[in-house]
């Protein structure tokens, strides 16, 4: 298989250009990150150049963080902050060569949020389009990010219907879904025309995958067995230096 470095939490405390490389020495085949727009898109450009390495994904900023914004593509009223948020995104995505954006919804409800959603989608989907780009959206779980607007594959699913473009799919992090939804197996199944990529960590201390209630082993089987060709996002946080979290990598290599 396949695994993909976050950064977003793996080597975090390092600057990007420096945790891709960190990503390369321990063996991963790819990354990927949160909200890389501090560091110019030439030196992670240069660092995956250096490196061989493919950057899968990056997200939308979060709109005002003092605010207590988690995305604003669900905020009614907010579309052109939210659209803003993606024209900059897909801008650095192009300048980096990465294949997914996820656009972030932030903490709304109701039928005008999900009507904020679908079209902000669409206007993400058809910008995207053109520099083979795919819009990811993510469930994310209520204990983490209560409020949050999406919150399970089921809502996820409609959505992705609703807005009816082929470059929409579903970022399936295994964490989320298990703590909201759980079944992951019949899930991924059931999913897997919509799935654009798939992330996974521990539940529910989102560490290493190699202890807490789910069994990577047997899940990482099943994905496999599906035939998702992409490599598997590691977005978990380490108890310590990221290097001394490695031991689910080495026994799989
Ligand atoms: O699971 C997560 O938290 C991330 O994949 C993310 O992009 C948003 O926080
Ligand atoms: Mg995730």
């Amino acid at each position: 298989m396949k695994f993909s470095a976050n950064l977003g939490f793996l080597w975090a405390d390092r600057p990007l250009p420096e945790a891709i490389r960190a990503a390369k020495s321990a063996g991963f085949d790819a990354v990927e990150c949160h909200w890389p727009y501090d560091t110019p898109a030439q030196e992670v450009r240069a660092a995956l150049r250096e490196t061989g390495l493919e950057m899968l994904g990056l997200n939308t900023a979060r709109g005002d963080l003092a605010a207590g914004d988690n995305g604003l593509s669900a905020l009614p009223g907010r579309e052109p902050e939210a659209r803003a948020a993606i024209d900059e995104a897909l801008t650095y995505a192009s300048e980096i060569g990465a294949r997914n954006l996820h656009v972030m919804a932030g903490f709304a409800a109701g039928p005008a949020a999900q009507r904020a959603f679908v079209d902000n989608l669409a206007y993400a989907c058809q910008e995207a389009a053109d520099a083979g780009i795919t819009i990811l959206i993510e469930p994310l779980n209520r204990y983490d990010a209560p409020g949050y607007f999406l919150t399970t594959t089921v809502q996820a699913d409609e959505v992705i219907r609703a807005v009816g473009a082929p470059n929409l799919k579903l970022m399936f992090d295994c964490y989320h879904v298990q703590l909201m939804e759980g079944d992951l197996s019949r899930r991924l199944e059931a999913l897997q025309a919509q799935i654009g990529h798939i992330q996974f960590a521990s539940v529910p201390d989102r560490g290493a995958p190699d202890h807490g209630e789910v069994n990577y082993a047997h899940v990482f089987q099943v994905i496999e067995r599906l035939g998702f060709p992409m490599p598997l996002g590691a977005e978990y946080k380490p108890a310590g230096a990221t290097e001394d979290s490695l031991g689910w990598l080495t026994a799989l290599r």
